[in-house]
């Protein structure tokens, strides 16, 4: 299965380190001889042309992926392998020098027309994969099945997948599966019964691309590689936790699927819980992902159901004055949504950990749609000096931001003497800005870690039945109270920083907004 043209070089280079890392684990643990399949369920879609196809394009392009793979596509659409290629191309970013590796990815490509919910199509995948083992001098193939599909169909494909498509024992097989994980904690229940009836925990990998982006892994190595952090990781030093996403553009064409869920399912209960998670756990017994997974389950069983006093839920309107395309129509003039929908596109969260560590710090979880910036971040926000020297009010409190994105940083606010002749002090920064530290380094899309990481068979980055349970057990309950009781969400203008009333709840509970605080940009 040699490629037509030389294997290409890396052009554009992930961190040097971590290619070769990869590549050695690679060849350690699979051996690039044996026959791998990536299927992807759901082909059509539009998750599949935007992130999944252009991924496995790029990871095959820097010779990260195993030479013996093929990619099958599965949906119910009439479609060929150049139709496909014609959805996914232009998300692909090819270069000009790229075109001839990009047609050897493209013939690793092939598609399956087939049903959801009846076995024929399942079985025609099989048949391709007996095929592909006979070409492979009868090496087993492993399996990895991409579940990109509607929650509608998640049970019928899981239970045709594992009638018809299972690996004999003599290989693996592996199901990645994208959110949403259920409605509520419910239906979340009732999923993860029923894979378990079919998969056993190492066979399910269920994606939450936050994990899978750099600042987020970095917040690990920054809590436990750091002495100097760790002394002050706790309700003595800390004043409050914020874990921030905001978006600059509304719903766009998904306001139909994001009148069901709202914000709280779309971003809150997964991307922000799993990094309250990391910020809050303690230190696992080691790199290995069940101690990890351990430590972030103890974190949510110690969270306490968070109460409607603590949560304000907003949904933007329209505003012709802030300058950006979509911002004459606010979220319920879009047709697909309901003209009497309280879905909330923005919600702050004040969560409780009742632990010796946490006790009595609240953590903000925040995210909205339509605001002032796209930002995501987590902001450590300390307490004051005891036994100020200073004139009043001239020491601000300290910060430690990590910004998730864009433009990832970790930088500290902190006071300093001002520079010169006088004895006053000053809020500056120590900042480590990615961009400035590591010139020259690519760092790699969510996914691209991610899939990898399905391949090397690592599940430290991907969501444990047990994490999701708890996740769902702390919003639970005030989702359905908002939704029972209709709450009214305040309305926000679309380009602002969303409802004040969110700022108000975090002010309540201790945030503190000076405003002072003055950031210069160093020159490039
Ligand atoms: N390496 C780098 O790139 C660095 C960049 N900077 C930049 O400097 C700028 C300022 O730094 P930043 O850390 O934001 O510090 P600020 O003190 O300006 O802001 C602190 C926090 O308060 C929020 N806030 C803003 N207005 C209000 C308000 N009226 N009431 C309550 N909260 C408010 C901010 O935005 P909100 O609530 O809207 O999210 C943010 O969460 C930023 O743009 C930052 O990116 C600073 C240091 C290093
Ligand atoms: O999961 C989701 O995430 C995206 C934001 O992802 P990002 O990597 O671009 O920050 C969000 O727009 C979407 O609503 C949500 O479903």
């Amino acid at each position: 299965m040699a490629n037509q043209c030389k294997r290409h070089s890396v052009s554009d280079p992930l961190s040097k380190d971590l290619v070769e890392c990869l590549r050695e684990s690679m060849q350690r643990e699979l051996k690039f001889e044996t026959p791998y399949v990536f299927v992807v369920f759901g082909a059509s879609g539009d998750l599949a042309k935007k992130k999944i196809y252009p991924t496995l394009w790029w990871l095959f392009r820097d010779n990260l992926l195993p030479v013996n793979i093929k990619f099958v596509g599965y949906a119910r659409s009439d479609l060929t392998v150049c139709k496909l290629r014609e959805s996914f191309e232009k998300f692909c970013k090819v270069r000009e020098t790229e075109k001839c590796a990009f047609d050897d990815f493209i013939k690793k490509c092939s598609y399956i027309q087939g049903q959801y919910d009846t076995s024929d199509g399942f079985q025609r995948l099989q048949s391709s994969i007996d095929d592909f083992q006979k070409e492979s001098h009868d090496q087993a193939v492993n399996r990895l099945y991409y579940l990109a599909l509607p929650p509608a169909v998640f049970n019928v494909v899981s239970t045709e997948l594992k009638k018809n498509c299972m690996d004999r024992g003599d290989s693996w097989t592996r199901v990645i599966i994208e959110k949403p994980f259920g409605h509520d904690l419910k239906s979340s229940c009732e999923l993860s019964t029923h894979l378990a009836q079919l998969f056993k925990e190492d066979q399910i990998y269920r994606i939450d691309h936050y994990l899978g982006k750099e600042m987020v892994q970095n917040l690990m190595v920054m809590r436990f590689g750091n002495r100097i952090l760790a002394p002050s990781w706790n309700r003595d030093h800390i004043a409050s936790v914020m874990i921030s996403f905001k978006e600059d553009f509304g719903t766009g064409g998904r306001a139909g699927y994001f009148d069901t869920a709202g914000i709280i399912r779309d971003v809150m209960q997964n991307h922000l819980m799993q990094i309250l998670t990391l910020v809050a756990m303690e230190k696992p017994a080691s790199l290995n992902a069940e101690d990890i997974r351990d430590e972030k389950v103890k974190v949510l069983k110690a969270c306490k159901v968070v109460e409607l006093k603590d949560v304000v839920v907003g949904q933007y309107v329209a505003n012709p004055d802030f300058d950006h395309p979509e911002a004459s129509q606010g979220y319920k003039d879009d047709k697909s949504v309901p003209a009497d929908s309280t879905t909330p596109t923005y919600a702050l969260a004040v969560l409780h950990i009742n632990n010796e560590r946490w006790e009595g710090v609240p953590f903000f979880l925040r995210c909205g749609k339509a605001l002032n910036e796209k930002k995501a971040e987590v902001r450590i926000q300390f307490k004051e000096v005891s036994g100020d020297i200073y004139p009043s009010g001239e020491l601000k409190r300290s910060e430690l931001v990590m910004r998730v994105q864009p433009n990832e940083a970790v930088y500290m606010k902190l006071m300093t003497k001002k520079p010169g002749m006088g004895f006053g002090v000053e809020e500056t920064e120590l900042d480590l800005t990615y961009n400035n530290r590591f010139k020259d380094v690519r760092l790699p899309d969510a996914y691209e870690r991610l899939f990898l990481e399905v391949f090397m068979g690592s599940q430290i980055n991907f969501v444990r039945t047990d994490e999701l349970e708890y996740a769902w057990r702390i919003l639970t309950p005030v989702l359905e109270e908002l939704e029972k009781k209709k709450i009214q969400p305040v309305q926000y203008k679309f380009g602002s920083r969303g409802p004040t009333e969110g700022d108000d709840l975090m002010q309540k509970y201790g945030f503190i907004f000076t405003g002072t605080y003055k950031w210069v940009a160093p020159k490039l």
